[in-house]
């Protein structure tokens, strides 16, 4: 398997996801919210967006991470919002993929409220919507909708790698 990044706006369920493919992968599993700067999560905490000064220097962490895992695979879950962080993480990762797990702010604010204690603040889901550059057609990777289940998006994920090693 190829290193993935399972991507998307706070609360889309990235880390959910996530783990669930690197289990049925049985490859190892990181989330990119456990290699932020204690910076950035203070930030995030007080309610103020990441510029891209502060997301650098973990996105080179995310992308090593990765590179590390070019030949095994391994899947993170990373908001990787804007393209050029995903470039970022590709220059470390050549041969990552991307999962976007796309979702209605609605549905998503309803799950980001259902996490009480989570360091995130939902007044950010709103600036989270409007950082995300989509997926272009040149960049290598799927994307899926969130309402439905883990499971179901777990073989939505299975049976596009099937379909792609035919
Ligand atoms: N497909 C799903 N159906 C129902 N609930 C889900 C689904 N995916 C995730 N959830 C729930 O939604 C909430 C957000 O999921 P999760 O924490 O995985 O999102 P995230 O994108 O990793 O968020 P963050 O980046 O802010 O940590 C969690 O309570 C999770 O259990
Ligand atoms: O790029 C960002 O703004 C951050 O990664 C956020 O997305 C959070 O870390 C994460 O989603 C936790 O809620």
């Amino acid at each position: 398997m190829r290193p993935l990044v399972v991507m998307g706006v706070s609360g889309s369920g990235k880390s959910t996801v996530g783990a669930a493919i690197a289990q049925r992968m049985r490859v190892p599993f990181a989330d990119a919210d456990d290699l932020h700067p204690s910076a950035n999560i203070a930030k995030m905490s007080r309610g103020e967006s990441l510029s891209d000064e502060d997301r650098f220097p973990w996105l080179e962490i995310v992308g090593e991470w990765l590179g590390v895992h070019e030949d095994g695979g391994g899947v993170m879950s990373c908001s990787a919002l804007k393209r050029k962080y995903r470039d970022q993480i590709r220059h470390h990762a050549p041969h990552v993929h991307f999962l976007l797990l796309e979702g209605s702010p609605e549905v998503i604010a309803v799950r980001q409220a259902g996490r009480p204690g989570h360091f995130m603040p939902a007044s950010l889901l709103t600036s989270q919507f409007a950082t995300l550059e989509p997926l272009s057609p040149d960049e290598d990777g799927l994307v899926l909708e969130v309402d439905q289940s883990v499971d179901d998006i777990v073989q939505g994920y299975v049976d596009h790698m099937n379909r792609e090693d035919r």
